[in-house]
């Protein structure tokens, strides 16, 4: 539909750039609104001007909904005629991004700015016959800076839900963050929620040897998954900037730090689900916040805000929404500075006693979901999610 509706947008004006250059032109009338970050993101919109390659429509979208909302706020404008198709795909574009405050608006559209110019900077570097695409990422946006390797789940409109490839990418993106340049690496969510966690139509593509096949595939992908946050070896730091569900909770106790958004709330409603625990927060959340209130988040679905997940230790610091990337990314800045191999042999000392344990809990919980995935109290959960009868 958002393709469909940029093609016909470039029947009348054959320069993508034409196209995307409209919001260029009402950074200069909005620029009093501007405030902390304008300079970055005036520098964005020029380094946009400057692509050599068309992004595609996708991404033109995602560029305008970032600009309208990071200068207007939230979309109110009514919903344009179902035959008004370029409008309406914009228009669905702005809508989707709810109320994400303009400042991480702003972030994001240099973030995406950041990481096209790379990707196509080194697309355009790629020798005759190498796969272009082995290089890029269709679910995340990653880029690097600053000493700082930043991996964004990058599906909003399904709340950052993690679907199959989502996991894959997850995991290559580690892989090479543990071997680049960069200090620290940080994992953050675009849009209004840090992650929906799984993504429940993971369970509907089932292969040929059946359901059985399917959830021991799916404890395969898991337990490798997991393991490869066990594994990490550099800084590894949570930047949640909504609410979090499921799997992106748990494996917060992998992390060596977790940054939250006052907006942001953490919920894994297992039993509701007809699931168990994963990530090891069998293991790490009874170690952070003890067994009463690890039961009582594990067990009973209990929804913690974000300085609830504070008191209870799974939350380094909380930050009123309004100020958290800035305040967030000025204290990440500050630890990219410090010595690189301190911090990484400082974090094995501290991994490495844990490390056997972890990789035993990881294993364990995925045996033991891999027969949950095949109860009757999932699968009805999870129909009822797909059929809209249930939400969280
Ligand atoms: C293979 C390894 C397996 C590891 C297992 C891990 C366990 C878990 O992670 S358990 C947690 C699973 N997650 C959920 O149960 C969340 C389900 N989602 C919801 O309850 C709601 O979507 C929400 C409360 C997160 C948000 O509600 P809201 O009303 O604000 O937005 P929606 O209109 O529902 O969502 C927008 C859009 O996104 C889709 N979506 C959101 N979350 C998921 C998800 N987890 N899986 C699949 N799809 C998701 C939702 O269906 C909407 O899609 P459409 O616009 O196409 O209708």
């Amino acid at each position: 539909m958002a393709i469909a509706a940029w093609r016909l947008a470039q029947r009348s004006c054959p320069s993508y750039l034409q196209v995307i250059s409209f919001p260029v032109v009402q950074l200069h009338m909005n620029r009093a609104a501007m405030t902390a970050s304008q300079k970055d993101f005036e520098n964005a919109m020029n380094q946009v001007k400057l692509l050599k390659k068309d992004p595609g429509n996708e991404v033109k979208l995602k560029l305008y909904a970032l600009y309208k909302q990071a200068t207007e706020g939230p979309c109110n404008m009514p919903k344009p005629g179902v035959f008004d198709l370029i409008n309406k795909a914009k228009w669905d574009a702005w809508n989707t991004l709810g109320s994400l405050p303009k400042e991480t608006a702003r972030q994001n559209y240099v973030d995406l700015v950041s990481s096209l110019s790379s990707s196509l900077e080194s697309s355009s570097q790629v020798e005759p016959g190498t796969d272009r695409k082995s290089t890029g990422y269709e679910t995340l946006m990653v880029t690097s800076e600053d000493g700082i390797t930043k991996i964004t789940l990058n599906r909003p409109a399904k709340k950052n839900a993690i679907n199959v490839e989502m996991y894959h990418e997850i995991m290559r993106a580690l892989k090479a963050a543990s071997k680049d340049d960069s200090s620290i690496t940080v994992l953050t969510g675009n849009g209004d929620y840090y992650s929906s966690g799984n993504d429940l139509t993971n369970f509907t593509d089932i292969p040929p040897g059946g359901v059985e096949e399917k959830a021991k595939n799916s404890a395969i992908l898991l337990r490798e998954f997991v393991g490869c946050f066990i594994d990490f070896p550099k800084p590894l730091i949570a930047v949640v900037n909504g609410p979090a569900v499921g799997i992106s909770v748990t494996i917060l106790g992998l992390f060596d730090a977790v940054y939250a958004s006052d907006r942001a709330t953490f919920h894994t409603p297992f039993s509701h689900l007809g699931q168990s625990p994963e990530g090891c927060s069998s293991y790490t959340f009874l170690k952070i916040m003890g067994p009463a209130k690890a039961t009582e988040m594990l067990v009973f679905g209990k929804k913690l805000t974000a300085g609830e997940a504070c008191a209870q230790g799974l939350v380094t610091a909380v930050f009123p929404d309004s100020t958290f990337q800035k305040e967030v990314w000025t204290r990440l800045k500050a630890f990219a500075k410090l010595p690189p191999n301190a911090m990484r042999i400082s974090k094995e000392v501290i991994r490495n006693r844990e490390k056997e344990k972890l990789h035993a809990v990881n294993a364990e919980e995925c045996s033991v979901l891999q027969e949950r995935w095949l109860s009757d109290e999932c699968m009805n959960a999870v129909v009822n999610f797909l059929s809209r009868k249930s939400k969280l």
